[in-house]
């Protein structure tokens, strides 16, 4: 079952100075930080209501991040859904035939269990399902 957006994942070249517009200018305030090693990302965290903004910075210059900005430039480069068991969505997914990028959880920011869906198999947009508490 999904639940909510958890989050909208925005690919930005400099995490600092986005950090600071989305503080100084737009009032909001980054609640956790941290680098994501298997996903070659800085991240920062901004709640909004019930979903937060996800900033990210590549870690390096052949991470996910580093070539969706290569290619697209900055800005809005996945949504992600709350779902309650992702074991069993991706199951669900998988038995329907729906092109997944991970088809086991793997770790993401702040201790959840991710999962990414293909955006070609999503009509364009990169999806990605977590679990957290
Ligand atoms: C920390 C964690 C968390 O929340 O806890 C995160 O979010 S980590 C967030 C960062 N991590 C991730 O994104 C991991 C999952 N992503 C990936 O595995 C990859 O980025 C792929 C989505 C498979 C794309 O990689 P690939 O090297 O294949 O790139 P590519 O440029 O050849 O892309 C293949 C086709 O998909 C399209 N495509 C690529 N990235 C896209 C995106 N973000 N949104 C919509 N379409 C996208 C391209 O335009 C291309 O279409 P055409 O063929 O029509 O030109
Ligand atoms: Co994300």
């Amino acid at each position: 079952m999904i639940r909510k957006i958890d989050h909208i994942g925005i690919a930005v070249k400099d995490l600092a100075a986005t950090k600071e517009f989305y503080e100084k200018v737009l009032g909001l305030s980054v609640t956790e930080e941290e680098v994501v090693e298997d996903q070659k990302v800085k991240v920062a965290f901004i709640p909004t209501g019930d979903s937060e903004v996800e900033l990210l910075e590549s870690t390096t210059p052949d991470g996910p991040i580093a070539k969706y900005i290569e290619k697209n430039g900055e800005g809005i480069q996945h949504i992600a859904f709350k779902v309650d068991n992702l074991e069993e969505k991706l199951a669900q997914l998988k038995a329907a035939g729906v092109r997944l990028i991970d088809e086991k959880p793997r770790r993401g920011a702040g201790g959840a269990k991710i999962a990414f869906l293909h955006p070609k198999a999503t009509y364009g947009t990169l999806v990605e399902l977590c679990e957290r508490d």
